[in-house]
């Protein structure tokens, strides 16, 4: 199990995270969210012990994560970072990048679980070729490959598949994601695809602010967002003010509806006029304003720009929200 307790840290004087606390349990899958710059990347690097906390602890089981001040070489044997820029041989081959870390000892072995890993990442048919040679997406599939042959009990994936096609990605996404379940290999993953987060994290981390502003089951944490931020980070989002919504309910705060929970209907609810509609390909986005705000919603039919509609919230859905 990680231990990460009460730290705080800074590049210079002003904190980048403050008094995080949270633990991640066994063969879980934890999901670090927030938007650029909220310090995702930099709380990958504290966990792996590249930067010197400034106060707080972290520990794997017994074993303490000690920064740089600590420890020379960086990284502890249970556990893998894969940082943004892969940190590859380049002049050695693919299948060669992959088993540097294999033992020579049982040549078999080695062959079978290179073949295994090249597989996963959809690489086999590159294992000869020099990584100098292959583009950014087939370097980040290697590189995953490579921290995987490494056995970690801990992996930590910094935007695992950012340089991966869109083509690709969901094939990889399910086989690594099961492949690390399979494993119980315990994985942190900093991201901004709710994509490779919402059918495989067990859990997710919002960061803001130097803060946690969530920690919290995915089913949990997608279908109560407490906030629009945290909404935004899944999916197309509105607040609905008290104002509008109290005609329907007893609400006694804003709530947060995403743009496909709203029905569209021709006769009654929140009266919109529609001023933008974008084709999404299996639906359509739209943009309409009331008198005081603009509301985004989704509908299977695109509804021309300036037509006026109404939208609707189910009961299920302000109960949830209102709960
Ligand atoms: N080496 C550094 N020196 C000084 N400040 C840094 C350094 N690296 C990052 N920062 C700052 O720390 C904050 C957090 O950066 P970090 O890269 O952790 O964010 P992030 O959430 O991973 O962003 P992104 O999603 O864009 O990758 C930012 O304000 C950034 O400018």
């Amino acid at each position: 199990m990680l231990h990460v307790n009460n730290i705080t840290f800074s590049y210079n004087t002003t904190p980048v995270l403050k008094d995080i606390d949270f633990t991640v349990n066994d063969g879980e899958y934890l999901a670090i969210l927030g938007e650029s710059g909220s310090g995702k990347s930099t709380l990958l690097k504290i966990i792996y012990g590249i930067l010197q906390l400034d106060k707080g602890t972290i520990f794997w089981d017994d074993n303490q994560v000690l920064g740089p001040d600590y420890n020379l070489i960086p990284g502890e044997k249970y556990m893998k970072y894969l940082s943004q820029d892969f940190d590859l041989m380049p002049f050695i081959t693919v299948e060669e990048n992959v088993s540097q870390y294999l033992s020579v000892f049982y040549p078999e072995e080695l062959k079978a679980r290179t073949e295994e890993l090249l597989e996963m990442v959809e690489m086999t048919s590159f294992a000869k070729t020099k990584v100098k040679l292959l583009s950014g997406g087939q370097q980040q599939r290697v590189a995953l490959a490579r921290v995987l042959a490494q056995e970690p009990e801990i992996l930590l994936l910094d935007e695992p598949f950012s340089h991966i096609d869109n083509f690709r990605k969901n094939s990889l996404r399910r086989r690594l994601f099961g492949y690390l379940k399979r494993k119980k290999i315990t994985c942190i993953v900093a991201t901004h695809d709710e994509k490779e987060v919402l059918p495989f994290a067990d859990r997710i981390l919002v960061v803001k602010d130097q803060e946690i502003l969530a920690n919290e089951k995915t089913e949990t944490l997608y279908n109560n967002p407490k906030s629009l931020y945290v909404a935004s980070l899944f999916a197309e989002a509105n607040l609905l003010p008290i104002s509008t919504i109290k005609e329907y309910t007893e609400a006694k705060k804003d709530i947060v509806v995403y743009a496909h929970e709203f029905k569209v209907s021709e006769t009654s609810g929140i009266e919109v006029r529609v001023i933008n509609s974008y084709a999404m390909g299996s639906y359509y986005l739209m943009e309409g304003i009331t008198e005081d705000q603009s509301l985004f919603f989704t509908d299977s039919k695109s509804i021309e720009v300036g037509k006026n509609v109404f939208l609707n919230v189910s009961l299920e859905v302000l109960n949830k929200r209102l709960a």
